[in-house]
């Protein structure tokens, strides 16, 4: 796990967004993981200005979604398929047939997550998985106590990721209960992922997530468990962190060849 602690939400973005540039270079098919929440926002803005000005190209690109919320009339502004097209995809030149997210509406739910996971297989798997964190250590939507082998499928939402996500809607009681999400499991399959957490309010969960014990009481602490994880935060996320000038220590010494 490497833990890069920066000024604020614009390096990070433009740290995030290079190395989406280096992999589309390398591999202009790439699968990207695609995440909502406001943390990956300056990444998708950082990502249309590459677009537009350097012609950064996104039509071989494949992208997955995390979670969705269940019930969700289709063409819901807040549903995560309308975000995900009106943050990143419809910015850039990413085919909308090539984008994929867990089906909140199926009428056959596991049949549908069954699907979805053969999907992401069928790609060849997630290249880059962008990732922010709940406050209560979610990640898509892995609620404290998920399995950290589980796979796509329903789950409840605990109150206060209601309550978090209540800002979004119009009051608290039109945030749906239930939600599908890739699993744990399926998250830790990515070969990068790269995780995006700034602000106070994130303070503990980042030191739960890469100085806790890895449990499933705080979801986001299994990327211990992944071989390439990246932690991105601001001052005020990296602020309870008991490592903190080590990790500041090992990026500024870190040689230029190695990126993220
Ligand atoms: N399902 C999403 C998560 O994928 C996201 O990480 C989280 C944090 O959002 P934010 O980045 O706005 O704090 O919000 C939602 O619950």
């Amino acid at each position: 796990m490497e833990v890069v602690i920066l000024s604020g939400n614009k390096p990070i973005a433009a740290l995030a967004a290079d190395a989406i540039e280096a992999l589309l270079r390398r591999k202009p098919d790439a699968v990207l993981g695609l995440a909502t929440g406001s943390s990956p926002l300056p990444v998708y803005t950082e990502l249309a200005l590459r677009h537009e000005r350097d012609g950064l190209d996104f039509s071989r690109v494949r992208a997955f979604a995390l979670d969705e919320y269940v019930g969700l009339p289709a063409g819901h502004p807040q549903s995560y398929r309308a975000v995900i097209r009106r943050e990143f995809t419809e910015r850039v030149n990413l085919d909308p047939a090539n984008v994929h997210g867990p089906d909140g509406l199926a009428a056959d739910i596991p049949a549908s997550c069954r699907a979805f996971e053969d999907a992401i297989r069928a790609a060849g798997g997630v290249d880059l998985q962008l990732l922010g964190v709940g406050t209560d250590g979610h990640l898509g939507f892995n609620e404290p106590g998920s399995s950290l082998a589980s796979r796509t499928r329903v789950k409840t939402l605990i109150e206060q990721t209601r309550r978090d996500n209540a800002r979004f809607f119009g009051s608290l009681s039109e945030v749906p209960h239930h939600v599908v999400t890739q699993g744990l499991g399926t998250i830790l399959e990515a070969r990068h992922v790269i995780l995006i957490a700034t602000g106070a309010q994130k303070a503990q969960v980042v030191r739960d997530l890469v100085e806790g014990p890895v449990a499933a009481i705080c979801a986001a602490s299994v990327l211990q468990l992944h071989p390439h994880a990246t932690i991105l935060v601001d001052e005020a996320a990296a602020s309870s962190l008991r490592l903190a000038d080590y990790y500041r220590h090992s990026y500024e010494n870190k040689p230029s060849w190695q990126g993220l």
